[in-house]
């Protein structure tokens, strides 16, 4: 709740960061490392990662550190410098997932306190203007480099702990990123909206399965923030869906990771990055974490009711004024 801001507390201890070569995942292993916790960046393209390592070392105030396996170490690192790694590895293939996870467990010899699944990427399109590539890359890059990540993880700090009692297991938290679009799927968001609904889906059954793992599963359900991927996703976006997302104003990708380590903080494992996505979110409550029930209970009442005027206003009324069905063209 509000008043405990103690249930997430990074410092002195380890985190992987999967999709953190750019955007809101960079930014979040940039503040871990300033709240001294020991980070591994992971992605596809080493050219960004070691850019990462280089911006969060120079926006740091730490001494020297180490830097990957794949490049040589620069600096001899103190006891006291938190682990600054990144590895390569494309997650939405389990097989390298598995190499990853036995990279960082049996040769880094680092066993995660923090996961956190950032990879990602939405091309907003009208439906019948996307391609078969672009369908596979929406679940392949928003559901399976989840899924991937986590279960590869989790089979390998199984595998780690062979023989040792349950109990004694160390507290594990897994963080999800799905999407406002997840309680809200919208007009162009085809390739990606059911996609973070599949990922928000599984954080509800990861939370009842691995918590006899002392395993803590959260899931932020973001707003938009201006990173790389969001800028990229602009060049694609319908105009009518640009439209109806417009009272989701794109904050930085900083101050997005600060509102959900502020959440994180409280206690929060269901996290909404903006008020509108907060809004919509409640008529997905069902199983998932709630904060301020009694409250959010209430606002679901004058939600409902409003909803059905509200989306003929502001949604409805808008595709009908900017989409005009275009005739097929002949075959
Ligand atoms: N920006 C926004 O408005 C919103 C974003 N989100 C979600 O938040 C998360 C972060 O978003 P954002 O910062 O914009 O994302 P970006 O597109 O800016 O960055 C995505 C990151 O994921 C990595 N990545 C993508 N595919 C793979 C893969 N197969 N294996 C390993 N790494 C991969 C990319 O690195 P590389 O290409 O080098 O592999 C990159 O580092 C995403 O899950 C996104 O869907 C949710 C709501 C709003
Ligand atoms: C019931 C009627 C409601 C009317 C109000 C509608 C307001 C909708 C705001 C939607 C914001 C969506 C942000 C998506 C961010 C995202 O995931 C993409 N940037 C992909 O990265």
């Amino acid at each position: 709740m509000w008043f405990s801001k103690n249930n997430f507390n990074p410092e002195y201890k380890t985190a992987v960061v999967f999709g953190a070569s750019q955007g809101l995942g960079a930014d979040i292993a940039l503040r871990l490392y300033q709240r001294k916790c020991g980070v591994v960046l992971v992605a596809r393209t080493e050219d960004k990662l070691k850019e990462q390592v280089a911006r969060i070392r120079n926006q740091t105030t730490s001494v020297s550190q180490s830097t990957s396996a794949e490049s040589s170490s620069e600096s001899t690192p103190t006891p006291l410098d938190p682990l600054l790694e990144y590895s390569v590895c494309d997650i939405a293939d389990y097989d390298s997932c598995v190499k990853l996870w036995d990279h960082l467990l049996n040769t880094l010899e680092v066993d995660p306190d923090f996961v956190f699944c950032c990879a990602g990427n939405s091309v907003p399109k009208l439906f019948g203007d996307l391609t078969g590539k672009e369908l596979a890359s929406g679940v392949n890059t928003n559901y399976l480099t989840a899924a991937n990540a986590v279960h590869s993880g989790f089979k390998a700090v199984l595998q780690k702990n062979a023989g040792e009692l349950i109990k004694t297991f160390k507290l594990r938290h897994v963080i999800l990123f799905s999407s406002v679009t997840a309680p809200f799927p919208f007009i162009g968001y085809s390739q990606y909206a059911p996609m973070k609904a599949a990922v928000s889906a599984l954080s509800l059954v990861l939370r009842q399965e691995l918590m006899s793992y002392n395993y803590r599963v959260s899931c932020v359900y973001a707003g938009n923030f201006a990173s790389e991927g969001f800028y990229e996703e602009e060049k694609t976006k319908p105009e009518i869906t640009k439209v109806i997302e417009g009272p989701s104003d794109a904050m930085s990708p900083l101050d997005c990771c600060d509102m959900i380590f502020d959440k994180l903080a409280k206690g929060y494992d269901s996290i909404y990055t903006d008020f509108i996505g907060w809004v919509l979110g409640l008529s997905v409550l069902g199983t998932q974490p709630r904060n301020w029930g009694f409250f959010q209970v209430l606002m679901l009442l004058l939600f409902l009711i409003a909803e059905p005027i509200a989306f003929i206003i502001f949604v409805v009324l808008p595709i009908r004024k900017h989409l005009q069905p275009r005739v097929p063209v002949k075959q």
